[in-house]
């Protein structure tokens, strides 16, 4: 598996841990009389199978809580069903929950009403499908402005806006052409570019770029860090894909059966898997890629603080090795101009074999044998990074309104979960509000600009 995990930089400034999203004990449970799940402790442990033999019903979502923080890539990962997409959908009820709370930026979700909710998916958290859902009759100016104009923004400005934002996102000087004189990945593009001008606070992704060849998905893969990194927007992100979400997410959130199994910086998940699934997830991951010299470092002696290659504590492994290898000697961990430790031929072969500990235990070790009180308070410093391990990555962008608009609808047509459903599936409505267009539940964009 071949990765280039971008260097991370924490957030800066106050807000910097503020959660845009916080959800706690969330549940979404599929079936007849789903409600009585949750609330049942005998039900509510039994595996999936079990479950649905019994009750008929089916445990998407299982009493999830987590924070997305402002200005992260929030990835959530995992196989095929394992309740990604239900999850992000419930965060803006375009699946409605069964049970739990979701606040944004402190209100709370659940209580919203249609307007408060619409304006929720349009303004503050919007969703970028699979397929972008392009106007084929449009041109890709007309394309990009579509979520400024249901916003009711005047043509002169829309289209400024969405000038802006095309040549943002690489295709300037096609303006003019209509989506079937696009590329797949410049499609993707325009609505990548369409989601970004309608500036949302929280950008929801859905396995955006999944359906494409892995030349072009790398790129649109680039193009998002690089707009994160520029514009610093909260994001949410689906993957099945784990080289995706250790390229992209600051934390992931790994999910299966409708838990998250485990949540971490990349580092933690590969350096630090918290059970045998999620270690059999990243087995194959090349672990020097991923991890940090701050995993890899032990105390330095008094002769080495004074010589030898510099790294800061986000220089990956791999570099390190670099390091070491060009110069022939240990490579000392800077930070602010104190020595936290150093990495050496030993210390960086362990974790290729994977017998270094987890980063943020051996930031601990470090803090306490550190040799004066300075290099303690920068070891405490490194295992607050490694554990929050937000970063400044990123994009901003927005759901792309037509996109947003079709599952608005069937979100607000959508039956209340807990009522009797007469099947595992659930009502047709669920279903629509839960896929949106990129699941064929709403396909047609001509449907879509009607629905607006
Ligand atoms: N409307 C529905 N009615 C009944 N069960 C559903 C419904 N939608 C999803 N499910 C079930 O909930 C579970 C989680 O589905 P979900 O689509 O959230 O998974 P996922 O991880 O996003 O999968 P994928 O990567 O294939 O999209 C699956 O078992 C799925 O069959």
């Amino acid at each position: 598996m071949a990765l280039t995990v971008p260097t991370r930089k924490p957030p800066t400034g106050d807000s910097a841990d503020a959660p845009v999203f916080s959800v706690d004990g969330l549940w979404k449970v599929f079936g007849p009389r789903a409600g009585r799940i949750p609330a049942d402790p005998e039900l509510a442990a039994l595996p999936a199978a079990e479950l649905r033999e019994r009750t008929g019903c089916t445990a998407a979502v299982r009493d999830v809580g987590f924070d997305v923080r402002k200005g992260e890539v929030f990835v959530v990962m995992g196989l095929s069903g394992s309740g990604k997409s239900t999850l992000v959908r419930c965060l803006t009820r375009l699946i409605e929950p069964t049970a739990g709370t979701i606040a944004i930026d402190g209100e709370d979700v659940r209580a919203m009403d249609r307007t408060r909710l619409r304006e929720l998916r349009r303004h503050r958290a919007a969703m970028v499908f699979q397929h972008f859902g392009l106007l084929p009759h449009r041109t890709v100016l007309d394309n990009v402005a579509y979520g400024l104009e249901i916003q009711g923004i005047g043509r002169a400005e829309r289209r400024e806006r969405a000038a802006e934002f095309v040549v943002k996102v690489g295709l300037e000087g096609m303006e003019k052409r209509r989506p079937s004189q696009l590329s797949g990945g410049q499609r993707q593009r325009v609505g990548l570019a369409r989601a970004l001008a309608v500036d949302p606070e929280v950008l929801l992704f859905d396995e955006p770029f999944s359906a494409l060849d892995p030349l072009i998905r790398r790129d649109m893969q680039e193009e998002v860090v690089r707009l994160h990194r520029e514009e610093g927007r909260t994001m949410v992100f689906i993957t099945h894909d784990l080289s995706e979400a250790l390229k992209l997410g600051d934390r992931i959130a790994l999910m299966r059966d409708g838990r998250i199994v485990q949540l971490g910086t990349p580092e933690e998940i590969v350096g630090s898997p918290a059970d045998d699934y999620v270690r059999e997830f990243v087995r194959d991951v090349p672990r020097e890629q991923v991890m940090t010299v701050r995993s890899a470092m032990r105390t330095a002696s008094a002769e080495e603080t004074g010589g030898g290659p510099a790294l800061s504590p986000d220089a990956t492994v791999s570099e390190a090795i670099e390091a070491v290898a060009r110069t022939g000697s240990p490579a000392r961990v800077m930070d602010r101009g104190r020595c936290l430790g150093v990495v050496d031929h030993a210390r960086l072969l362990g974790v290729v074999a994977g017998t270094t500990q987890a980063p943020a235990d051996e930031a601990e070790r470090i803090a306490v044998t550190g040799t004066d009180q300075a290099e303690q308070g920068a070891a405490a410093e490194t295992r607050q990074t490694a554990t929050a391990g937000t970063g400044q990555k990123a994009a901003t962008a927005t759901a792309g309104q037509q996109a947003a608009a079709p599952s608005d609808q069937a979100a607000t047509a959508e039956a209340d979960q807990n009522a009797p459903a007469p099947s595992d599936r659930t009502a047709p409505s669920d279903q629509a509000a839960a896929h949106g267009p990129g699941h064929g539940a709403v396909t047609g964009t001509e449907q879509a600009e009607e629905a607006v």
